[in-house]
């Protein structure tokens, strides 16, 4: 897992690494502005651009200044510096760089008042104008000047993070921000660059590596960890000689409703094509023949039949929830699986009604998996202002009911028992629609049901879940929840072999 740092130990790790190589803090500042200037020459090469290059007072205003120099010296044809310092509070570090910068021929400005700035509209602005300095919400003469650069029509390519957006922490929609078409991140991306509301500062985000001691940062005692496929290639464990289908595990999957059948049929299929030996249905008899037509593979318990613990005995795993309908029937069910004594999965309209019951969420047994959305972890652990809370919240439950919860999202977030989140990578806006859920849930079903522990089978279903509709977005715009599934079987190959 790729471990994301907080601003304080992102600091640490410099400090360790300028102790470490036996370097200044100014180094790293031109290691830093090395880093970016590269990446920023891939993404445009074109020397002759106009590009704005703004500085705010503290060391990220300093990167800035390297980055100029930089610039120059690749034959950068059209930059232009402005310094911008309202409070006068320039530090030492962004002193020294502008010494340096002036025995450049550089045009450098000091704005003085927000009413000069200047921009040329097809060009490049590079902001740096704050960084993951930023300690309280920009004042008036910064939120005239981020409002001037948001408008002025160039491209705005933000230094570490956008300028108002704090690194980590609740991110108020309110605040001014600059809304960067491209941030170029030192070593990490920041933690709020996954939170929903980063929507309107980062437009994308690309990382150079500033060689921090990787050791050191690994070392940190971190909450957010972003998934990488080398995680997940340890994690999956490639099907055995001699196996059979006792091997895999039985899913029960209960699903569906007169109306609802699609959810119960996704769910099964993607517990299919994730592996799992055998997988049953527990849906109303109205929709057998479309289970027998669609999946012949899967075997149908009528739901009644699901009345007591001793009726649930010989599966590995069950998961509830896709279009069962929020009925007084759905919640007995629910009632009675929290009592079953197997891994759980609850999704969707389980989930619905255990927020009708909520005494119930205190007896969710330890190792079950809740895969709710924004609005189902709302309705069941109460309204939520900003994501940060709401993760604030799902990590209190994880811990003190040893659950796991998976928070969907762009970037979907699996809480595990100690309260440790984890990032999913992959996924796209292709995926928006409906039956996606569904088929998540089926995904990580047949991973409980082969064994994996819970918070992996959550971590490792997302992975598989979005990089299925990774792969089908290469060539297409939009994503049927049937289409994924039926290409997890490929994504599992390609992660095993
Ligand atoms: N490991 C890293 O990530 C590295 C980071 N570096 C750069 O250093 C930056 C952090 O530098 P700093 O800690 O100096 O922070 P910043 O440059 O982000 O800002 C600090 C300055 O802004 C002022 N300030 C903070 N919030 C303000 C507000 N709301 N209104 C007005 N003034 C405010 C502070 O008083 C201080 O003068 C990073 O973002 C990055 O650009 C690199 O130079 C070196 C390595």
């Amino acid at each position: 897992m790729q471990q994301l740092l907080t601003t304080e130990q992102m600091r640490a790790a410099d400090q360790h690494t300028i102790r470490r190589e036996q370097i200044t803090e100014n180094d790293l500042i031109d290691r830093a502005a090395g880093a970016f200037v590269s990446l920023f020459a891939v993404e445009y090469p074109d020397r002759n651009l106009a590009i704005d290059i703004y500085c705010g007072p503290g060391n990220n205003g300093a990167d800035g200044l390297v980055i100029a120099g930089l610039l120059q010296q690749m034959d950068y044809q059209r930059l232009i510096i402005h310094l911008c310092d309202f409070d006068g509070k320039a530090q030492p570090a962004f002193l020294v760089k502008l010494e340096w910068v002036r025995k450049k021929k550089l045009t450098i400005r000091s704005l003085g008042v927000v009413s000069d700035f200047e921009a040329f509209p097809n060009g490049i602005i590079i902001e740096a104008l704050f960084g993951s300095g930023l300690n309280k919400p920009l004042a008036r003469e910064w939120a005239e000047l981020i409002a001037l650069i948001n408008q002025s029509g160039a491209h705005i390519v933000s230094v570490d993070i956008p300028a108002g957006l704090p690194s980590e922490g609740v991110i108020n929609p309110d605040w001014p921000v600059v809304e960067a078409e491209l941030v170029i991140s030192f070593q990490r991306p920041k933690i709020n660059f996954f939170f929903p509301e980063s929507a309107t500062a980062i437009n994308g985000f690309i990382i150079a590596d500033i060689e921090l001691d990787e050791g050191f940062i690994q070392q940190q005692d971190g909450v957010f960890h972003l998934v990488t496929e080398n995680d997940i290639k340890q994690i999956i464990k490639p099907r055995k000689r001699f196996s059979h289908k006792g091997t895999y595990g039985h899913a029960l999957v209960i699903a569906g409703h007169e109306d609802t059948m699609g959810a119960a049929l996704l769910a099964s299929s993607a517990c299919l094509y994730a592996g799992a030996g055998l997988t049953t249905a527990a849906i109303p008899s109205s929709g057998l023949t479309a289970l027998n037509t669609a999946l012949p593979e899967v075997m149908y318990v009528p739901s009644l039949r699901l009345s007591d613990k001793a009726s649930l005995q010989s599966y590995s795993a069950i998961g509830a929830g896709p279009g069962l309908g929020k009925s007084t029937e759905t919640l007995n069910k629910v009632s009675l699986l929290l009592d079953a004594g197997k891994p759980l999965l609850l999704d969707a309209d389980a989930l619905n009604c255990l927020a009708q019951e909520k005494t119930l969420l205190e007896q969710i047994p330890a190792g079950t998996i809740l895969t709710p959305h924004m609005k189902e972890f709302d309705n069941l652990f109460g309204k939520h202002e900003s994501w940060w809370e709401r993760i604030e919240t799902a990590r209190d439950w994880t811990k003190r009911k040893q659950f796991v919860i998976v928070l969907k999202n762009q970037y979907t977030f699996t809480i595990n028992e100690q309260g440790k989140v984890f990032i999913n990578p992959t996924g796209n806006p292709a995926m928006a629609q409906g039956g996606m859920g569904d088929v998540l849930s089926g995904i990580i079903l047949a991973l409980l049901a082969q064994g994996y522990h819970p918070a992996q089978a959550a971590i490792t279903g997302c992975y598989i879940h979005g990089k299925s509709a990774d792969k089908l977005a290469r060539c297409q715009a939009t994503i049927r929840a049937s289409e994924l599934a039926a290409g997890i079987p490929q994504i599992l190959y390609e992660l095993t072999k």
